[in-house]
């Protein structure tokens, strides 16, 4: 199990993670989400033990990274595909890398071959395609067999064909009891793999739930209604019965209704007391990229001038967390400190409540107390190091 707690990482002024807790458990895939520059390289590499956190603290399996013995044996992960020497070949790269954790020769053959890698093993990664050099980094992050994983975009570049293997790959990891942490920006990929969340906005926690929680609290349902096509008059009908009935009803554009504010059996019971026919009565419930979108809509720092969400925006869901507002002067010398996210996100709806009500804004967010500042000596020798080891890299 990974373990945050309380995890802040400054940059000099620029705060990258802010008071992060969270857990990954064994045996689920759980997705990591968040608006570029949201934070996740940051914590993934603090999880690594890559960077030092400035306050807070996190563990694998209870230890810091750089403390557990033989650490590449039990954790993996995916970083920077692009990491590697472009002289090597495949499978010289894995083997020096195998050495180093005294890995046996074999292991590597083994992995080569479940990343579909054996036939260009002996070529150098430089002529590499970015989906082959994926799949060599995933290769590089199973050689030690470990039981912790972390994978940040690990679908970026790969064909339909390479998606599918990277779902079902991280799906059996899971399935077989390990812990598997993946970062990406595809929604719909992380629909179908992850079956919990943790999402963060400017470095703080937003949500940490499974998939299904998310895009309920996340995203407001709707019944979508049909009566003949052939009987306008009835569809006018049910019209009037639902808004008398306090109902919101919005036309489709086939010519079905979009209906909130009442439950799937009212809905039937108006259009049975109206004597309408319904050709369509159906729940609906928004994807997880909508119910993201709307999350972090609050939290986005970089937005194209075109950006076709700018008409979209909408009062959150009732009970979600509000995205984190900018924070004044968080760029400054000094700023103070936003707290961390307050309550709880609204519990998926309780028996007999309507899951298709109309959302409501939420209430207004609490006023921020004033935190002291940093201590200045502590993250600014840290802050040079961390910015020089990221300029090495490069
Ligand atoms: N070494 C560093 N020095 C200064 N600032 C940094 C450093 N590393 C990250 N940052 C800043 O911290 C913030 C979080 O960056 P990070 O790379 O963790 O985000 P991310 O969520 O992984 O983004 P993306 O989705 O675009 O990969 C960014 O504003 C980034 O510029």
């Amino acid at each position: 199990m990974i373990e945050a707690v309380g995890l802040t990482k400054r940059y000099g002024a620029k705060t990258a993670v802010y008071n992060l807790s969270f857990q990954v458990r064994p045996g689920t895939v759980t997705g990591f989400l968040g608006p570029n520059g949201s934070g996740k390289s940051t914590t993934m590499r603090m999880i690594l033990g890559l960077d030092k956190p400035t306050q807070g603290r996190v563990t694998i399996g209870g230890h810091p990274y750089n403390e557990l013995p033989n650490a590449p044996r039990q954790v993996g992960a995916l970083l920077d595909a692009k990491a590697v020497h472009g002289g090597r070949t495949a499978r010289s790269h894995l083997l020096s890398l195998a050495q180093l954790s005294g890995i046996p020769a074999r292991r590597v053959d083994e992995v080569l071959g479940v990343v579909g890698l054996q036939e260009v093993a002996k070529r150098r990664s430089n002529g590499f395609s970015l989906g082959m050099g994926q799949r060599l980094g995933i290769a590089a992050a199973l050689l030690g067999d470990p039981q912790v994983l972390l994978f940040d975009e690990p679908v970026n570049g790969l064909d339909p064909e390479g998606i599918l293997w990277v779902r079902n790959l991280m799906k059996s990891l899971a399935a077989e009891g390990r812990t598997v942490f993946v970062s990406s920006h595809l929604m719909s990929e992380m629909a179908l793999t992850a079956e919990h969340l943790i999402v963060i906005g400017r470095g703080q926690l937003l949500a940490d739930m499974s998939v299904r929680d998310f895009i309920a609290h996340n995203s407001a349902g709707f019944a979508r209604v049909r009566t003949p096509d052939t009987e306008p008059a009835q569809r006018e009908k049910l019209s009037a019965a639902l808004t008398e009935a306090g109902g919101q009803v919005l036309p489709e554009p086939d010519g079905g209704l979009r209906v909130t504010g009442l439950p799937l059996p009212r809905i039937s019971d108006l259009a049975h007391e109206a004597d309408v026919r319904l050709w369509e009565l159906s729940p609906h419930q928004a994807s997880l990229e909508e119910a993201y979108m709307r999350m972090t809509q609050g939290a986005v720092d970089y937005r194209s001038t075109v950006d076709q969400r700018a008409g979209l925006q909408q009062q959150p869901a009732p009970g979600m967390m509000p995205p984190p507002a900018p924070v004044p002067g968080q760029d400054q010398p000094g700023w103070y400190a936003p707290p961390p996210p307050q309550g709880q996100p609204q519990q998926p709806p309780a028996p007999g409540e309507n899951p298709y009500a109309t959302p409501q804004p939420p209430a207004p967010a609490p006023a921020l107390p004033v935190a002291p500042p940093p201590p200045a000596s502590t993250t600014a020798t840290m802050d040079k190091t961390d910015e020089t080891q990221k300029d090495d890299a490069r």
